[in-house]
This record gives structure tokens, C-alpha cells and sequence, in this order.
């Protein structure tokens, strides 16, 4: 039973908050840091268990010494070692004077994709969610700094939440830059074919987090092939979350599922088909996108032409013979091996690691 807002299960949201939405020139916001507390106080007053996602941790360790402002892996890891213990305390103590008590749980995207690791995270979850504590996750970056929508993502269809609230700082996807001055037009619902809503997010680097709007939209596919809700709305507007939560009118922008809330997502499969916008493609004959639409593998001699560079393992989109994606996976041949003209008879896909393209 997914309908009631408060039925012991229907009412579970993520909300994700990016760092710019909680940090100012190298520290927490004290407004920022309210507006968050009174999106989830609102939340948590109308029946939702929220689990908040929150990014800064690299942004504030950063300005604690000088040489983490390298453009390198290695510092952006020591910078969230340092940052993290210091947004948290800000972010506990701040909900704590909201009446709110608050743990911390660092994941990476693997326990929650993969089953045998997923068993502690759950329960975790689980006696928090019963203590009436709100969970707050970040990546575990000494692990891999990635990315906290897609982790925030993956964590939605994990639960199995209602909704997906990715808080940032533009009110959702306009058609250009807002924060640039341009005349940029806000896009309310996104139902569209996906690879015409990247091109335009593509134009608009609105949200000044690690990946911008594309990276955003990653998030979105996962969450929404998950079954999942997803909207972008601005992180200032504590009101989002209720009338996200409610389906009213939002200032932000909404994602409806792309498929019905399946109660075990293969979140692996979606992990790999969407962590990272795609590389290039593949545009297959008839008899691939026969195989791709009932699941079977895509073999090397149904693709007619390769488009972009990627390696083995990259992100590609699966295009038909009229253009349109019908899948996205993480493709197991190189872009050399799969157009190297002898049309390798093996597939291009590892057991099928592909996701269908479905529009909303
Ligand atoms: N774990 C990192 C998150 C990095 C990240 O995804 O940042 P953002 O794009 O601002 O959500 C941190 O706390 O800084």
C-alpha cells in the first residue's frame, strides 16, 4: 500500500541537498542551514520520514588547508575527511534546536546496489526511521568521490520512497541559465524522450554543484526508472517537500515515473546504465532493437554505426534505426571493437546490463 501519507511505508521521501544550497564562501549557512531544517520540519509535521542527502563536506574542508584546493582525487578525499565531521555537527546541532535529533550514515552507491552489502543499511534505516531520528547520508568519498544525486537516487529506490526532492540552487531545469541573467523558461514536467531533455540541460549550467544539471538528470533517470517520483525544486522554498510530497503545484521541476514503484528494483542495473551521462552510441539494425526490446543480447553484427569515443565499461545510448534511444547501458566492448568494421558476433552488453529507455 503506497497511496496514504501516513501508512507506515507510503510516507518515506529522500530529500538531497546540494552544496551550494548549504555552503557560503567555504561555510555553513546559517540561512541555508534553516531553510533545510524548516523543509524537513514542514515534512515530518505532515506524516513524511525523510532521509536527508547532504553534500559539503569537500567545499568546507577545502578552506581548512591549503593545499586541498587541488583539482586532484586524493584532495578532494582529505578535504572531506576533514569537512565532514564539521558539517555534520553543524547540521545536528541545528536540527537538534529545531527538535529534531539526527544520525549520520556515510554509504557509497555499491552497498546499496549490491544485496549481500545492502542487509545493514536497511536496518539501520529501519530503527532509525522508528525512533523518530532523521537519517543524514553522504558518500563515504575516501571510498570514491562520486556523486550524491546519484547516490540520492539509488537510496530512493532503495527505500522505496514516494518522492525524490533533489534541492538546489535554481527552482529546477529551465531551457537556459537563470543565474547567467538569461531569458531562461522553467520546464514544469519532464515526460519527453530523455536524450532531448539532456540536450537542453546540456546549455543550462544553472546548478553550481559538482555536475551541473546533466549530472542531475542521471539522478533523475535512476530514481524514476525506479519507480520513483523526482522533482528539482529550489532548496530556499521550504514549502517544496509537503506540495511535492501532495502533488500540487511546485516552483520546481517534476519527473513522474517512468515505471511503475517496483518493490525490488534491479538498482545495479540502473546504477550502471545512468551513473554518468552517456559517452557515445550505437545505432542497431532491426534485429537488435528486436532483441533489445525483449531483453535478449545485443550482438556486435546488429549494430550498423558507432557514434563518439568510449572504452570498455563506459555509459552509451542504444539508438533505433529512427534515431530514438531505446536503451542505455554500460557497454562491455570499446567503441574501436564494436565499430571496427568485421562486426563482432559477441555482445555488446555483459548479460544484457542495459535498461530500456522508457518515456514518462
Ligand atoms: N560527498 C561530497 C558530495 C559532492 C557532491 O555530490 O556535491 P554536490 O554536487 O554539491 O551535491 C561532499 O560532501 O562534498
Amino acid at each position: 500500500m503506497r497511496d496514504g501519507i501516513n501508512d507506515g511505508t507510503g510516507n518515506r521521501v529522500v530529500i538531497k541537498v546540494g552544496t551550494s544550497s548549504l555552503i557560503t564562501r567555504g561555510e555553513v549557512d546559517p540561512v541555508k542551514l534553516d531553510a533545510l531544517c524548516a523543509t524537513v520540519s514542514k515534512g515530518i509535521e505532515a506524516g513524511l520520514a525523510p532521509v536527508l542527502v547532504t553534500s559539503g563536506a569537500i567545499a568546507l574542508g577545502r578552506t581548512m588547508h591549503s593545499t586541498l584546493t587541488q583539482d586532484t582525487a586524493e584532495a578532494a578525499q582529505t578535504a572531506a575527511a576533514l569537512g565532514q565531521g564539521v558539517l555534520y555537527s553543524a547540521l545536528h546541532a541545528r536540527f537538534a534546536a529545531h527538535g529534531l535529533e539526527t544520525g549520520q550514515i556515510l554509504l557509497t552507491p555499491r552497498a546499496l546496489v549490491a544485496p549481500e552489502r545492502g542487509g545493514g543499511v536497511r536496518r539501520t534505516l529501519d530503527l532509525m526511521r522508528s525512533l523518530g531520528m532523521v537519517p543524514i547520508v553522504n558518500e563515504n568519498d575516501a571510498l570514491g568521490v562520486r556523486n550524491n544525486d546519484v547516490l540520492a537516487a539509488l537510496l530512493s529506490g532503495f527505500i522505496e520512497a514516494r518522492l525524490l526532492l533533489l534541492l538546489t540552487n535554481v527552482a529546477g531545469l529551465y531551457d537556459g541559465n537563470p543565474l547567467l541573467g538569461e531569458d531562461a523558461v522553467r520546464i514544469a514536467e519532464v515526460t519527453g524522450p530523455i536524450s532531448e531533455v539532456e540536450a537542453v540541460a546540456g546549455g543550462s549550467t544553472g546548478d553550481s554543484g559538482t555536475g551541473g544539471m546533466l549530472v542531475k538528470l542521471s539522478a533523475c533517470w535512476i530514481a524514476t526508472h525506479a519507480g520513483v517520483r523526482t522533482v528539482v525544486a529550489d532548496a530556499m522554498d521550504s514549502t517544496a517537500l509537503v506540495a511535492a510530497f501532495r502533488g500540487d503545484e511546485v516552483a520546481g521541476t517534476v519527473f513522474p515515473p517512468r515505471t511503475a514503484h517496483s518493490a525490488a528494483p534491479d538498482l545495479g542495473r540502473l546504477w550502471r546504465a545512468f551513473r554518468n551521462p552517456p559517452s557515445g552510441s550505437v545505432v542497431c539494425d532491426a534485429t537488435g532493437q528486436q532483441a533489445i526490446e525483449s531483453g535478449r543480447a545485443l550482438l556486435g553484427g546488429s549494430v550498423d554505426a558507432v557514434k563518439g569515443s568510449f572504452g570498455s565499461g563506459d555509459v552509451v545510448d542504444i539508438v533505433g534505426s529512427d534515431s530514438r534511444v531505446i536503451a542505455r547501458g554500460s557497454v562491455r566492448l570499446s567503441s574501436a571493437e564494436a565499430g571496427a568494421g568485421g562486426r563482432p558476433a559477441s555482445a555488446l552488453f555483459n548479460h544484457c546490463d542495459y535498461v530500456r529507455i522508457l518515456e514518462g
